[in-house]
């Protein structure tokens, strides 16, 4: 297939059983480097990069266990290999990659030099080799296509060094610089630093998906309403008809009906009176990123002072891990903390460039969850703080554009991405809990890792730094947040260890507080106090676009026709869903 073309229905599904078919021979044989180039390959062709890089990584780093003696999976890496490559080269080292235009490309098969005179164990080690070329390739041209120019630029780099010539990726290079002059809109690349690293990926629920549920069945709202009964006993969860929002202003704003769509949000079942509690939520989904420790290590809180009556303790296992009371250290036992018990993890990335923070942030998240999964013994998509929140997934198909090396990706892609927080940094975290990452595919693959983002970018709430201004604690409160929001919201809400929701004494314009039975429970994303167009701004990142609740409509309506409407600025980088 043409790397520009876009595939009919019967094609794709033939690719996604390609995909099935080689992901069940990794289950069975997991140190195979040749498979993991197999999949990255109907990855690619499936438009999926992202997904591709990550196998082609996996590969690489299975090529290093062949090549040397010491590693931890050598022999493993080198048996499959020897399985795999008993009649000759495999194919997938014959072709070259999928997504160049390669019509007058020799490379994979002008490589394949064995030396016929090695000797088994020589000759395993030159097609190890020769398959490392074609990690590289393949990282190099995959993550180009995610955006992700310093890191494509690296590998590219790395496989150019074993082989200069390389017709592909040099080509692959040429692609790098020319993308990278015209995003940095420069002549000449001087500092390979300053090269942009930060991409974009498909933000959806997988075909090969089958651990989402539907969550509007009578099962999903039973299950979320029987956890509700605790943590917020006047409420409970429904399905409900939401404003489909659009990326930035439009002329809509005095349009009597607007397009919704389908969620859930929360109600309240019985009167809620102003100044009361709506919600107490305790989530140990919750991850800092502070090199000195002086939170909660399970809730996140500030640790209260020390001494003879403190109530602060010890994991009696490991130094310097505090918790702000027994009941943290016990639940911490009980759900995430012995998978990480003395395996120093809360070192990985905590000293990172100001600019990383989020990204940080989110990967210490991630760590959480994969903690959580580790120590219950659970998919990490099965976790009940994971299972039912929302995603903003897109549909595949509307995803699923033809790719070209000369288009951006495609403003449809949605995930934030890059090669060190969604591929390196969680295999890193996985290789610290002592973590097989290969016989550990179907738990750890990077697919359930984009899902386990894309949901928390859509629903992790943070707080700020007061002294840097940076995010440096978040969480995420499955139950609050089911709770939907407006710019006129009936409640207010604090997080410091634990997220409390109460009901607003006034609404805005003085209108006295109150929730009514069967009147929905109104969060706010943003600060309430700002302008319209400052709330839609800020609001935009954690709403996934422009605010159209009546609020907003109406004081955007009556700018515009006041002629005092602003002009569509640049978009606010929110990660700190609405803290103010
Ligand atoms: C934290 S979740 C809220 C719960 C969500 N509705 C659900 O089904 O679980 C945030 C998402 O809800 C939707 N949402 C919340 N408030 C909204 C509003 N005022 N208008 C449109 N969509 C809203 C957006 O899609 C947003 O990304």
């Amino acid at each position: 297939m043409d790397s520009s073309d876009s595939y009919s229905e019967d094609e794709a599904l033939l690719l996604l059983d390609k995909r099935h078919s080689v992901t069940e021979s990794l289950f069975r044989l997991p140190y195979d480097l040749i498979a993991h180039l197999e999949r990255a390959a109907v990855h690619s062709e499936l438009g999926y990069p992202d997904l591709a890089a990550s196998d082609s990584y996996r590969a690489l780093l299975l090529c290093d266990e062949c090549a040397n003696a010491g590693f931890e999976y050598h022999e493993q890496a080198l048996e499959t290999l020897q399985i795999r490559s008993r009649d000759g080269v495999p194919d997938v080292l014959h072709r070259p990659g999928t997504i160049l235009n390669h019509d007058d490309l020799t490379g994979g098969v002008e490589a394949l030099n064995i030396d016929p005179a090695a000797d088994e164990q020589q000759r395993l080690l030159q097609i190890a080799h020769l398959a490392s070329i074609r990690c590289y390739r393949s990282l190099a041209i995959s993550l180009l296509l995610c955006g992700c120019l310093k890191s494509a630029f690296e590998f590219c780099t790395r496989g150019l060094a074993a082989a200069p010539d390389d017709e592909e990726l040099l080509q692959a290079k040429e692609y790098i610089e020319k993308m990278a002059r015209g995003r940095l809109k420069v002549d000449n690349i001087v500092e390979i630093n300053d090269l942009p690293d930060q991409g974009l990926v498909r933000r959806e629920i997988y075909p090969w998906n089958d651990h989402e549920p539907n969550r509007f069945s009578p099962d999903t709202l039973n299950f979320l309403n029987g956890q509700l009964r605790d943590v917020a006993p006047k409420c409970e969860v429904r399905v409900t008809e939401l404003p489909t929002l659009l990326e930035s202003a439009s002329l809509t704003d005095d349009y009597g009906i607007i397009p919704t769509n389908k969620q859930l949000g929360l109600f309240a079942k019985e009167d809620i009176a102003p100044g009361e509690t709506v919600l107490f939520e305790h989530s140990l989904l919750a991850a800092n990123n502070r090199l000195k420790e002086t939170l909660c290590d399970a809730c996140s809180t500030e640790l209260p002072p020390l001494g003879d009556n403190s109530p602060v303790v010890g994991c009696p296992e490991c130094d310097d891990i505090m918790f702000c009371n027994e009941e943290c250290l016990s639940r911490a036992q009980e759900e995430y903390h012995p998978a990480v018990c003395d395996k120093e993890i809360e070192t990985v990335a905590k000293d990172v460039d100001p600019r990383e923070k989020t990204s940080a942030l989110y990967l210490h998240l991630l760590a959480r969850a994969l903690a959580m999964s580790v120590t219950q013994e659970v998919h990490p998509l099965e976790l009940k703080e994971v299972k039912y929140i929302w995603g903003d997934f897109l549909p595949s198909r509307a995803n699923a554009v033809p790719h070209s090396l000369n288009a951006p990706p495609p403003p449809i892609w949605t995930l934030p991405f890059s090669f060190q927080y969604n591929i390196a940094g969680p295999l890193h975290v996985l290789e610290k809990m002592d973590i097989d990452i290969y016989a550990t595919l179907a738990d750890y693959d990077l697919w359930v890792l984009n899902t386990l983002y894309s949901k928390f970018r859509g629903t992790a709430s943070a707080r700020v730094n007061s002294r840097t201004g940076h995010p440096e604690v978040a969480a995420v409160h499955p139950l609050w947040c089911l709770a939907n929001h407006d710019c006129d919201p009936n409640t207010q809400w604090e997080w410091g260890g634990r997220m409390k929701l109460w009901c607003r004494e006034k609404r805005i314009g003085g209108r006295p507080g109150g929730i009514k039975a069967g009147e929905e429970v109104l969060n706010h994303y943003c600060d309430i106090e700002l302008k319209v167009y400052d709330r839609r701004e800020w609001a935009k990142g954690s709403l996934g676009g422009w605010c159209m609740c009546d609020r907003c409509r109406t004081e955007a309506a009556a700018e515009a026709r006041n002629g005092l409407g602003q002009a569509n600025g640049s978009s606010l980088e929110t990660l700190v869903n609405g803290v103010h």
